[in-house]
């Protein structure tokens, strides 16, 4: 058998988020998201689905702890509510909500388990989207005053922060494409959101530096790969223009200071222009400590003249494909990382989100997801290339640890290596689970 090994301190771990997972979404002073309104507005989420109840972790993470702790992970990864913790965006703090994550942050602590932390994972308050949301730009100074008050509040004991998560969900996933909260179909504001949501990142950051001076901060940005057709130009530069979009649109103006000029030529064609204010590039570039990196799937990418904003069409032909319908493409991973790394240098990287979305059911106490421990193998085999290859990768944290809310998608499709029962909230182990409980307590596997 062939193993493959990580380095001793390759940090293992598992993510969620709070809209995904927590439910509860009426208790405790709880204020609505923009993923409360959207969920609720009938034909934006499969089957009519919302976070009202979800996972029901609010009032069953004892029990997750308790799986994260046979897991035998070091991280755990989980997003704060905004909405939660301060119902009125701004203000005055939810005690029985910031009561809920003290209590999460000490069980994880109690049971051996590091938290990091993810401040946006895109439940922006209602309240503060009747204003415009993240095209406004007053959200960014709303957005400080929340991650400022956590900071203060968590800081003495949570040491890793991510302060943003899938800037390109959150924008033009959101406002452009239209599939996510707001849901909006409009260039100009997606730009708008981005820049304000990379603001908001930068700001963030300035304050973390003054409240947790012993703390790491970064963001988690979210990437796919896109193989040229053929070597013909016209197909690489096609491929160029749909990466830029998701990688440099969100890294060149962290670590570079400026946005690409390349995108804002392709977004001034479709009438979209970025509004940068003096001083904004210097807060958005403050250094980081990391960088997060979502990764999912890839996929081949040939030029087709007219087809969408970057004359590009994917050719999904021959890949195996999850239940989501996204493409198995562990060598993108692999790319991916090393095209980072020539990018923008030695940035110290956590794999924020990779996972697979496979929908087996409970048969007989069992959920036997080899697919699953077949995409976690070969992925986390391209993480291990990168790895050898020179990319600082210092921690692999799983999507994810329970079946949860998918979003657009719903309680259809489901990410977990636990399997969750949406009407009894019983949680099952899949195979999944302990094929990872092993590998991270050998920290190796067998191929
Ligand atoms: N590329 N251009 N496509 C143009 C057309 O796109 C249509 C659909 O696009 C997308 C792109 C990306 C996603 C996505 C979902 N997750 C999984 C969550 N990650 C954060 C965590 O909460 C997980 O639930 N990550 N990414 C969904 C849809």
């Amino acid at each position: 058998m062939t193993t493959i090994e990580f380095p001793q301190d390759l940090k293992w771990g598992a993510a969620t988020a709070a809209y995904q997972i927590e439910g509860a979404a009426n208790k405790d002073g709880r204020a609505p998201s923009i993923w409360d309104t959207f969920s609720h507005t009938p034909g934006n989420v499969k089957n009519g689905d919302n976070g009202d109840e979800a996972c029901d972790s609010y009032h069953r993470y004892k029990e997750d702890v308790q799986y994260l702790k046979e897991l035998g992970v070091d991280v755990y990864r989980f997003s704060i509510s905004w909405p939660r913790v301060m119902p009125g965006a701004t203000g005055d703090l939810n005690p029985e909500g910031v009561g809920y994550y003290r209590n999460l942050i000490q069980e994880l602590v109690d049971n051996g388990i590091e938290p990091i932390i993810t401040l946006y994972h895109w439940d922006l308050p209602q309240s503060l989207q009747e204003n415009g949301g993240w095209e406004n730009r007053n959200t960014v100074d709303a957005f400080q005053e929340y991650a400022s008050a956590m900071f203060r509040e968590f800081g003495d004991v949570v040491k890793k922060w991510i302060t943003i998560n899938e800037p390109w969900c959150a924008s033009f996933l959101s406002n452009y494409i239209g599939m996510h909260a707001p849901g909006k179909q409009d260039l100009q504001a997606a730009i708008d959101v981005s820049h304000h949501l990379l603001l908001a990142h930068g700001k963030s950051v300035q304050a973390f530096r003054d409240i947790v001076p012993d703390g790491e901060i970064g963001y988690a940005p979210n990437v796919d790969w896109l193989e040229p057709y053929s070597p013909a130009q016209e197909d690489k530069d096609a491929c160029e223009r749909e990466m830029q979009w998701k990688v440099q649109w969100f890294m060149d103006p962290v670590f570079k200071g400026e946005y690409p000029q390349l995108l804002q030529d392709i977004f001034a064609k479709h009438n979209g222009y970025l509004k940068v204010e003096e001083g904004d590039m210097d807060i958005i570039s403050q250094p980081i400590d990391f960088m997060g990196i979502n990764y999912y799937s890839g996929h081949v990418a040939r030029y087709k003249e007219g087809n969408g904003m970057f004359d590009i069409e994917p050719i999904w032909v021959d890949y195996d494909k999850t239940d989501i319908g996204w493409p198995v493409y562990a060598d993108g991973f692999y790319k991916v990382l090393t095209h980072l790394q020539e990018l923008y240098g030695d940035i110290p990287i956590y794999i924020t989100e990779n996972g697979a979305c496979y929908n087996h059911e409970v048969k007989d106490g069992i959920v036997n997801d080899q697919e699953r421990i077949d995409y976690l193998k070969q992925h986390l085999t391209a993480l291990h290339r990168a790895i050898k290859s020179g990319v600082p990768i210092k921690g692999y944290i799983l999507w994810s640890l329970l079946d949860n809310f998918e979003w657009a998608e719903g309680y259809s499709k489901r990410f977990g290596i636990i399997h969750v029962n949406y009407r009894t909230f019983e949680r099952t182990k899949k195979e999944s689970f302990y094929w990872y409980k092993q590998t991270v307590h050998n920290n190796w596997f067998e191929i």
